[in-house]
C-alpha cells in the first residue's frame, strides 16, 4: 500500500473579502459537517499559520487504506455546504455555495494551468505523481484570472504546508509514527505506541512508537560507531551540514509549527518564531563552532617555577562520544536543537529522546536533519514515555554525556546517572523585585509578557512578583488592566492564553490557586477554567505560608508578595531551592547591581523580565534548577573534553613560544 495519505481539503477564502475573518472554529464545525467520515478517518488540520486571504483553511486527511470509500463525496460535499449556506455564520461557505460552482476533483490528473500570476498560483497544478484517490476540493479566489472557483492544489502546495504528508510522510506508519535510527525511519518491534493528547481537544491526536530496551541498544551501537567516523569529519563539512539542515527546518517551519500548536497548543504565531529560532541556533551553532573548536592551546613548560622549556604541550578539544538528549514539552523543537547542534558540531553522534507531548514536532525537526544527509546513525531519534524507557536511557552504558531539560526528573536523572558530564537546565521560581522607583508601565508590560506568554510555560516566566508595598497598589492596577486584555482560547486562533499542557497540570494549577485563595490571598480576577484551559489570574497579597509562594506553578497564574525592603525581596528569592533567573526593576543603577549580586540566580536581568534568549547568552540555574550552563558557546565546549599532547625536547628551545 502506497503511503501517500489522501487528502479533501478546502479553502474558506475568495476575493470577496469576508473570509479572512471566518474564525476557524467555524472550519471545526465544518468539519464535523463531514459526517460521512468516520471521525477515525478524518483529522482537521486547521491551517490557519497563513493568514492570507486564499491561504488553506481547512485540510482533512484520509489514510490512503480508506479513501476508496470516499469516492462518490462529490455530491456529498454540496450538499454539506448547501446546507451550511442557510447559516449567517458561516459566511464564506455562503458565499461559494451561492456561485454553485462547487467542484470537488476526484482522481483527477488533468492540468489547470494558473495563468495569474500571484505567487500562490505560480506552482505547476499538473499533478502527475498524484497518489491514487487523491482528494482535492478548494475555492479559487483568482477567479478573475483563473475563470473557474475550483482548482486542484498541488501536491507541493500540500507538502510544504502539512506535517506528515509530503516530504514528511516516510515519517509515517499507517497513523503511528515512527522513530529514526541508523538514517531510517523504522516501526518499533514492540507493537506498542504512545498517544499524544492534544491539549485544547483532549483527544488523540497523534501516535509515537514505543521504542523497546532491545531498540535502545541497537540505536547506541549504531551512535557509537557512527561518531567515530564523523570525528574525522572536517569541521567546515560539519558546518556545512548543519547549515543546511537549518534551513530546510526553517523551509518547513509551517508543518512542524502545526505540531506544535497540535500537540503542546503553543499559539499559532509563537510555534513558528520557535522553529525560525531554532534555525537560526542552528546556523550560528556551526559558525561558533568553527571558531572555538578551530582554536586550541600552546603552552611551554618554563613559566612553572624550576622547569626549563624542554617541553611543549598542545592541547584541543575533543568530542565526548555519544550524547543523550532530553528536551522538555515546551520548547520540544529549541530545546532539542540547542543539544543537537552543538553536540555534532563537536563531533558527538546524538540520541534524542523528545518529550511526548511535543515528540511529533521533534520527528519533523530530526527529519530536517535527515533530509540535509547527516551520515547515518549519528542522529537518532527514540520515542516512548520517559517513565518507561527515560532510566533505561540515563543509565545505558553507551551514554557519554546527558544534555537534559525538563523539571525535577533532571535531579533524579544526576543521582542514577554514571560518571559523565551532566548538563542539567531545571525548573525555576524566577523573581521579579520591583523598586519604588520603578516604571511601573515598563514592569508591568514585562510582567504580562513575562509571566503570560505561552500561558506561562516557560522556566524562565516572572514566576512571583515581589513588589516595594508603597508601590503595590499602583502596580496591580496596571497589571490588572493588562491582563483584562489578554484573549483567551485556542492556539489556533493564537490566543495569549491557551490551554496547558495536560489535566494534570491543569490540576495541579488549580490546586495552588485553591490553596492560595483558602489562606486567604486576593485573586484581582475571577478564577475560571474549561478543561485544560485557565484564564490568566494575578494573586495578590501572597504570603509565604501559601505554596504558590514557592512552587512553580508552569501556567497562567502569577503570585504577588508585598515587601517592605530590598532585604526582604532578597531574601525571599534567596530561600527558594530554585536559582534560575531573576529581574530587578529600578532607575538607581547602582542598586541594581547590588540587588544582581545579592540574588542567588543563574542570571539577573536589570529592568526586564527573566529570558533565556538569544540563544548564544549563557544560560544556567543554580541550586535545584540546574548544573553547567547552556548558550550556544557554553553548550559546543561542555560537549567536549581537553585533549592535550607534549612534546618532550632533548633540550631547551626558546624559538618556539
Ligand atoms: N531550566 C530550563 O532551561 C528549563 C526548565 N524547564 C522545566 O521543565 C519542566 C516542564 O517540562 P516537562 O517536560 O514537564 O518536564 P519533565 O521533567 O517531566 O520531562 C522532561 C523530559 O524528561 C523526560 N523524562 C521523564 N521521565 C524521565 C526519566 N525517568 N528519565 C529520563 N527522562 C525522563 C520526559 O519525557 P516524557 O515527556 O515522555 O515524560 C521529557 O522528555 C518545568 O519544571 C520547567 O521549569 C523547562 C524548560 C526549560
Ligand atoms: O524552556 C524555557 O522555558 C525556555 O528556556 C525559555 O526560553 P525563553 O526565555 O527564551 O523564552
Amino acid at each position: 500500500m502506497s503511503s501517500w495519505t489522501s487528502c479533501v481539503s478546502f479553502k474558506c477564502g475568495n476575493s470577496l473579502g469576508c473570509l479572512n475573518k471566518v474564525p476557524t472554529k467555524k472550519t471545526d464545525k465544518f468539519a464535523r459537517r463531514l459526517s460521512f467520515f468516520p471521525s477515525q478517518h478524518v483529522k482537521c488540520m486547521r491551517c490557519t499559520l497563513d493568514t492570507r486571504c486564499s491561504a488553506l483553511k481547512g485540510v482533512f486527511r484520509v489514510p490512503a487504506s480508506a479513501a476508496a470509500r470516499y469516492s462518490d463525496f462529490s455530491s456529498q460535499i454540496r450538499s454539506v455546504l448547501g446546507t451550511l449556506a442557510s447559516s449567517v455564520v458561516f459566511k464564506s461557505f455562503f458565499l461559494i455555495y451561492r456561485t454553485k460552482r462547487c467542484v470537488a476533483y476526484i482522481n483527477d490528473a488533468c492540468c489547470h494551468s494558473t495563468p495569474n500570476h500571484h505567487p500562490e498560483n505560480q506552482t505547476n497544478h499538473t499533478t502527475p505523481d498524484t497518489p491514487p484517490n487523491l482528494y482535492f476540493f478548494s475555492s479559487n479566489p483568482y477567479k478573475n484570472s483563473f475563470n473557474s472557483d475550483f482548482f486542484i492544489a498541488p501536491i507541493s502546495f500540500l507538502s510544504s504546508n502539512m506535517a506528515g504528508t509530503g516530504l514528511f510522510a516516510e515519517i509515517l506508519d499507517g497513523d503511528v509514527y515512527r522513530y529514526y535510527a541508523n538514517g531510517e525511519w523504522k516501526k518499533s518491534s514492540s507493537g506498542k505506541s504512545v498517544s499524544i493528547i492534544n491539549p485544547t481537544t483532549r483527544k488523540t491526536q497523534y501516535k509515537v512508537q514505543a521504542c523497546s530496551q532491545e531498540e535502545v541498544n541497537k540505536v547506541m551501537d549504531l551512535a557509537k560507531s557512527a561518531q567515530k567516523l564523523w570525528a574525522k569529519t572536517p569541521l567546515w563539512k560539519r558546518a556545512e551540514l548543519l547549515h543546511k539542515a537549518a534551513a530546510i527546518l526553517k523551509e518547513h517551519k509551517a508543518p512542524i509549527a502545526e505540531c506544535l500548536v497540535k500537540e503542546i497548543a503553543k499559539p499559532a504565531k509563537d510555534a513558528v518564531t520557535e522553529v525560525v529560532r531554532s534555525g537560526d541556533l542552528v546556523s550560528y551553532c556551526a559558525e561558533e563552532g568553527v571558531r572555538i573548536l578551530g582554536e586550541g592551546k600552546f603552552l611551554v613548560s618554563d613559566s612553572f617555577p624550576g622547569n626549563e622549556r624542554t617541553k611543549y604541550c598542545l592541547t584541543s578539544k575533543i568530542p565526548l562520544g555519544v550524547i543523550l538528549a532530553i528536551p522538555p514539552f515546551n520548547y520540544p523543537v529549541n530545546l532539542a536543537v540547542s543539544k543537537i547542534a552543538p553536540a555534532l558540531i563537536a563531533g558527538n553522534s546524538i540520541v534524542l529522546k523528545p518529550p511526548t507531548q511535543g515528540a511529533v514536532s521533534a520527528l519533523h525537526m530530526v527529519h530536517c536533519f535527515h533530509l540535509a544527509g547527516f551520515p547515518k546513525g549519528l542522529i537518532n531519534c527514540v520515542t516512548g514515555k520517559g517513565s518507561e524507557i527515560g532510566d533505561f536511557l540515563t543509565m545505558h552504558p553507551g551514554v557519554n554525556c546527558i544534555s537534559f531539560t525538563g523539571g525535577d526528573t533532571g535531579i533524579a536523572i544526576s543521582k542514577k546517572a554514571g560518571m559523565i558530564p551532566l548538563q542539567m537546565e531545571l525548573g525555576g521560581k524566577d523573581a521579579c523585585i520591583v523598586l519604588e522607583d520603578a516604571d511601573l508601565d515598563l514592569v508591568a508590560a514585562c510582567i504580562i509578557k513575562g509571566g503570560f506568554s505561552y500561558s506561562g510555560q516557560r522556566c524562565t516566566a516572572v514566576k512571583v512578583v515581589l513588589v516595594m508595598e508603597s508601590v503595590a497598589d499602583a502596580l496591580v492596577e496596571k497589571v490588572k488592566a493588562k491582563v483584562a486584555k489578554l484573549t483567551v482560547g485556542p492556539p489556533e486562533d493564537n490566543c495569549d492564553i491557551t490551554p496547558v499542557v495536560s489535566e494534570s497540570s491543569a490540576n495541579f494549577i488549580e490546586g495552588l490557586v485553591m490553596d492560595a485563595k483558602e489562606k486567604g490571598a486576593t485573586l484581582c480576577q475571577e478564577y475560571k477554567r474549561e478543561g485544560n484551559l485557565i484564564w490568566p489570574l494575578l494573586l495578590d497579597n501572597i504570603r509565604p505560608d501559601m505554596r504558590i509562594a514557592w512552587e512553580e506553578p508552569f501556567g497562567p497564574v502569577l503570585p504577588v508578595i508585598r515587601i517592605n525592603s530590598v532585604e526582604e525581596g532578597i531574601h525571599h528569592c534567596n530561600a527558594s531551592n530554585f536559582g534560575l533567573q531573576g529581574s530587578v526593576f529600578t532607575k538607581d543603577v547602582n542598586k541594581a547591581i547590588m540587588i544582581s549580586d545579592a540574588m542567588e540566580t543563574g542570571t539577573v536581568q536589570i529592568n526586564s523580565a527573566p529570558a533565556r534568549g538569544p540563544d548564544h547568552f549563557p544560560f544556567q540555574g543554580i541550586k535545584d534548577s540546574g548544573i553547567g550552563s547552556q548558550g550556544i558557546t557554553n553548550s559546543i565546549n561542555m560537549m567536549t573534553k581537553i585533549k592535550t599532547t607534549v612534546i618532550n625536547l632533548p633540550s631547551p628551545s626558546y624559538t618556539m613560544g
